[in-house]
C-alpha cells in the first residue's frame, strides 16, 4: 500500500481527510489566462485598454477576456492573501487549486499561500487545453506524458519538491484534438497507478463531457474517482444532464458568481446566473445525485476578486449556501456538496 493510500495530499504535505472541512474544488490563486484572450466588441478598446476604474466594472463583468489586464491574476498574490483569510473566517477550509502546465502554474506561491493563511491547497498536475501545449508536449508518447504526470504527484512539479494531489485540471476543447486525447489516456494511465483524483475542463458542446468519459474509461480510468469540471456552461437541457449523471463522474457546478450575457467563447450558451445555478443542483438533488455534486468560482480573472469589487472566493459560503437551504436543500445535503463528497474525492486509493 503507497504512502498516500487513504490520505489528501496537499502543497504542505499530506493530510488526514477529515481535516479538510468546507472545500471549494476548482479555483485559481495565481495564473494567468493569456492563452484566451478574446477581442472586445468594436468600439469598446479604449475601455479595454485602461480598465479598473468603477465606471467600468460593469463592462469588465460582461467581457472580462476582452482585458490583457484582467487575465493576469498572478499580479494579485497579496490581494488572494486577504481573500484566503476571510474565506477561513467565513468556515472555508480547503481550495482545490487548478492551474495546470499552459497557463503559469507557480507551486512556490501556492505553497507560501497555504503557510500563510492556514487554507489547505490541492494543486493540480497535468496539462491544460491544446493551443497551451508546447510543440515538446505534443510530440511525446502517452507513456512519457503519464511519466510526468507521475512525477508531479509523486515527486514534485516545476523542478520544485512540491507535489500535486490532482490531476487536472485536464483541458480539452471541442472538437478534442489528438494531443488532448493522447494527454487524456496519460491521465488515466497515472490515476489507475496512483489511485488519484482527476479533475476535467471539458469543451463547450453538451457531448464533450461524456466523449471525455469514453476516452479515459477506454484508457483504464476511474469515473467514480473523477470530476467534470463547468457543467454550467456546457450541460443545459435536464434530460441530457441524467444521461450524463448516469456515467457516474462528480458533477461540478463552479461558476457561481459569474454573470455575463455574451459568452464570447460560444454565443450559443447562455450562462445561468446564479439563482439558475441552485435550481440545478436542487434538480440533481431530488434525482438522487446528492452524493456527486461539487461547487466552485473557478475564478481565473482579476474583476472577481474582493478587491476589484467581485465576489471573491467566500460568496458560496456567504451567500449560495442559504440560497440551496432556501430552495429546498437540506443542510445535511449541503455539508455533502462542501465537505463529504470533496473528501470522498481528495482521498487516494
Ligand atoms: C480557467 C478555466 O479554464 N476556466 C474556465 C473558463 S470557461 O469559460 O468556463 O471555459
Amino acid at each position: 500500500m503507497s504512502e498516500l493510500s487513504g490520505k489528501v495530499q496537499t502543497v504542505l504535505g499530506l493530510l488526514d481527510p477529515d481535516q479538510l472541512g468546507r472545500t471549494m474544488t476548482h479555483e485559481h490563486l495565481t495564473m494567468s489566462f493569456e492563452c484566451c484572450y478574446f477581442p472586445p466588441p468594436p468600439g469598446d478598446e479604449a475601455v479595454a485598454e485602461n480598465p479598473f476604474q468603477m465606471q467600468h466594472m460593469h463592462w469588465l463583468r460582461q467581457n472580462p477576456y476582452s482585458c490583457h489586464e484582467n487575465l493576469l491574476l498572478l499580479q494579485e498574490t497579496a490581494a488572494v492573501r486577504d481573500e484566503l483569510l476571510a474565506y477561513r473566517k467565513a468556515g472555508g477550509g480547503t481550495i482545490v487549486e487548478n492551474t495546470t502546465m499552459g497557463i503559469d502554474r507557480d507551486l512556490p506561491t501556492l505553497k507560501q499561500l497555504a503557510k500563510d493563511t492556514g487554507v489547505h491547497v490541492v494543486a493540480g498536475a497535468g496539462y491544460y487545453v491544446d493551443c497551451t501545449h508546447t510543440e515538446a508536449t505534443k510530440k511525446m508518447s502517452v507513456e512519457k506524458l503519464t511519466d510526468i504526470i507521475v512525477s508531479e504527484v509523486l515527486h514534485g512539479a516545476d523542478g520544485t519538491d512540491i507535489r500535486c494531489g490532482v490531476i487536472g485540471e485536464i483541458g480539452t476543447g471541442w472538437p478534442i484534438t489528438e494531443s488532448e486525447t493522447k494527454v487524456l489516456r496519460a491521465t488515466a494511465h497515472a490515476q489507475a497507478q496512483l489511485g488519484c483524483p482527476v479533475i476535467i475542463h471539458p469543451g463547450r458542446n453538451p457531448a464533450a463531457p461524456a466523449e471525455v468519459v469514453r476516452i479515459l474509461q477506454e484508457a483504464g480510468g476511474d469515473i467514480s474517482k473523477t470530476v467534470m469540471s463547468h457543467l454550467d456552461r456546457t450541460i443545459f437541457d435536464d434530460g441530457e444532464l441524467l444521461e450524463f449523471a448516469k456515467l457516474g463522474s462528480y458533477l461540478e457546478y463552479d461558476l457561481f458568481g459569474t454573470e455575463m450575457l455574451n459568452y464570447p467563447y460560444n454565443l450559443e450558451v447562455d450562462m445561468p446566473s446564479d439563482s439558475q445555478r441552485v435550481k440545478t443542483l436542487a434538480f440533481l438533488v431530488k434525482e438522487g445525485y446528492e452524493d456527486m455534486i461539487v461547487v466552485a468560482h473557478d475564478i481565473h480573472t482579476k474583476n472577481r476578486l474582493t478587491k476589484y469589487g467581485g465576489h471573491g472566493y467566500s460568496h458560496i459560503l456567504k451567500n449560495i449556501v442559504p440560497k440551496m437551504l432556501m430552495r429546498g436543500i437540506s443542510q445535511h445535503q449541503v455539508d455533502k456538496i462542501l465537505i463529504d463528497n470533496p473528501k470522498r474525492w481528495l482521498t487516494f486509493k
